[in-house]
């Protein structure tokens, strides 16, 4: 959903009109919060009519794991930025998927209002010629990503409108929605009307810099004022509905300062829903694009109807944006859905901003990395890893390619890729790449396999609790533990002495290698290529390692006798540009470790 336009659009909610609603009695919703708390869930909360009874509570537990990234807006392709909430997305996706969740896991592009027109009209195409270009360029990046939605929801799509046609009717009938004359100063480029206070010189728009036009229209609002109360009920019993929990104060006191109806329709605006009853308005972009989240849901071969759609599995578990969205989502979403009588989200997080230098990397301001530069220069798996581990999930993140490199070489190349290729390389040098005992047996009397439950463990509740990065930490730290045993233990010297000490080696081999069987399971939901090439040296099919869940990261999966794969590099070390201008004076040597290009993604 278009940040140029959230920033900006975020000012047509504070429009005041004369309002016929506010005279009227605020509607009183019953609303009914019923906590779902379990030892290895966080809290989440979900709106219910009555309490819960135990039939109820299996059918909770069958509930899918929806999970949403914004609906990117496609006034420009897409940028590191919007690939970060993708990839962080994905990755909590494919971790639900391994505890055997059904994931329903929802992309998409917000494709309607004045600025993509005049964009279009800018490259010469129509409207809908750009978006089906635009937007295929994010299914393209998302393939590239290794991105697993699975439902990618366009806002051109006909079920969509049908949706948003009906919701709007809903609205409308339970007396949310009015007609009022509104005039102001109206920016283009933000799709919305400015506050006069906060215009530069000439009227310019702050964010745009472009002055900003006279219109007067007559508009259809949405009774936001209506839901100031229960909003404030609903966050003050719900706290974890938004999070971290540092930007729940944020939204409280929006709410707090006083919520003023918006307007929800454009006069001027062909591009665009037509408000039902009346085709010469179109309906306003953000209250149309929300409701992607729950058209997507939507069959396509069915007749789409917002009751088939919120059966197939509203309320969401999760709403995942960046925080230049979080009113839309944390204050004018929950509102609509209370007046259209519909569940609430379980929960909003809205993530900090990639930046550069110092600034929102964002599509208005140009300042963007391209995310498919990364991905052919280092892999899917590199630039996955490196924005998941470095990025605190909550926070802001600066990006240089130094650090980059530094962090993915570190980590993927020497920690994890290194110890299974010299493991594997002993392995094959002293029994014939077969392992000679089961792990579980092999490891009795260490504490090393203690180590690395308790670190698979605390991965465990960090995806859980959505701590991205530490979870990749907690994993990381498995590989350096098994790194510190390789050396303590120095299976090579061990193996030159022979008899019991080269037994001991040949166990010791073992060890690693099911440690990092357990890496690979533990950090597929961030790598999931890299993943899958450490199963497959290990010895399993792509069968077997689509089929492993979380369970399977239990200590003893590794068996006596079996055969593992050739040693190969898993994750090519990365040349820094230092590097490799040095290595123009110097005589040019075969890297030993160097992997094909193309083999830094493979389908996962
Ligand atoms: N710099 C960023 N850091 C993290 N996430 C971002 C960043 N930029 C965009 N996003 C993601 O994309 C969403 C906004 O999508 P949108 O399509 O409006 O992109 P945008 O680049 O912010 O647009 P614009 O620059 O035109 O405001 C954010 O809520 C967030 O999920």
């Amino acid at each position: 959903m278009a940040a140029a336009a959230a920033g900006a659009r975020i000012n047509c909610f504070f429009l005041n009109p004369i309002n016929p609603l506010n005279s009227k009695t605020t509607t009183r919703l019953t609303t009914h919060l019923h906590f779902r708390l379990s030892r290895k869930t966080p809290p989440t909360f979900c709106t219910r009519a009555s309490a819960t009874t135990p039939d109820e509570t299996s059918a909770a537990a069958n509930d899918p794991f929806v999970l949403t990234t914004p609906l990117y807006y496609v006034n420009a392709p897409p940028h590191m930025g919007s690939a970060y909430t993708t990839i962080a997305a994905d990755a909590i996706a494919r971790f639900q998927r391994l505890l055997g969740k059904r994931v329903i896991f929802i992309t998409g592009t917000d494709e309607h209002g004045e600025k993509i027109a005049a964009a279009a009209a800018a490259n010469d195409s129509t409207p809908a010629q750009h978006c089906d270009l635009i937007s295929q360029s994010y299914v393209t990046l998302w393939k590239d990503l290794d991105i697993g939605y699975d439902k990618f929801i366009r806002t051109t799509d006909p079920k969509h409108e049908a949706i948003v046609k009906e919701f709007y009717s809903r609205v409308r009938d339970n007396g949310d929605i009015y007609r009022a004359d509104y005039q102001g100063l109206y920016c283009i480029n933000c799709e919305e009307y400015k506050d006069e206070k906060e215009l530069l010189e000439n009227n310019c728009c702050p964010t745009h810099l472009k002055p900003c036009v006279a219109r007067k229209e007559d508009n259809f609002f949405f009774a936001l004022s209506k839901y100031q109360k229960p909003l404030e009920e609903t966050l003050a019993k719900n706290p974890n509905f938004v999070q971290p929990s540092y930007r729940l104060n944020e939204v409280q006191s929006w709410i707090k300062s006083g919520l003023r109806d918006f307007s929800i329709s454009r006069a001027l605006v062909d591009w665009g829903i037509p408000v039902p009853n009346d085709s010469k308005q179109t309906i306003y972009v953000w209250f149309d694009a929300l409701l992607g989240y729950i058209s997507a849901l939507s069959e396509d071969m069915e007749q789409p109807s917002l009751e088939r759609a919120v059966s197939s599995g509203w309320p969401a578990s999760l709403h995942l944006i960046g925080k230049d969205i979080l009113r839309f989502h944390a204050v004018y979403w929950p509102a609509m859905l209370m007046s259209a009588g519909l569940g609430l989200p379980k929960m909003v997080f809205g993530h900090g901003f990639l930046t550069k230098d110092g600034m929102k990397m964002g599509k208005s301001l140009g300042n963007t990395i391209e995310p498919n530069d990364l991905v052919q220069k280092f892999g899917s798996d590199a630039v996955r890893y490196f924005f998941v581990r470095e990025v605190e999930f909550g926070g802001d993140g600066d990006y240089s390619e130094d650090r980059f490199i530094n962090i993915v070489n570190a980590h993927l190349a020497n920690s994890i890729g290194n110890l299974l290729n010299r493991t594997l390389g002993l392995l094959k040098k002293n029994c014939q790449s077969t392992l000679v005992i089961d792990s579980s047996i092999a490891a009795e009397g260490t504490t090393f396999k203690d180590t690395v439950e308790k670190l698979v463990e605390k991965a465990r509740v960090d995806y859980e609790n959505l701590s991205l990065s530490s979870a990749c930490e907690a994993v990381l730290e498995i590989s350096n533990a098994g790194n510190s045993y390789m050396d303590g233990r120095a299976p090579w010297s061990l193996f030159k002495q022979g008899g019991a000490a080269s037994e001991a080696a040949a166990k010791d081999l073992v060890i690693i290698l099911e440690a990092m069987r357990v890496i690979a399971i533990a950090l597929s939901p961030v790598t999931p290529s890299l993943s899958w090439r450490i199963y497959r040296q290990l010895g399993y099919s792509k069968d077997q390692f689509y089929a492993a869940t979380w369970s399977d990261t239990r200590w003893g999966g590794l068996k006596g006798g079996q055969v593992m794969a050739q040693p190969q590099p898993i994750f090519a070390r990365i040349e820094s540009q230092t590097e490799e201008e040095n290595r123009v004076e110097a005589p040019k040597k075969v890297k030993k470790n160097k992997l094909p290009q193309s083999q830094q993604v493979v389908e996962a």
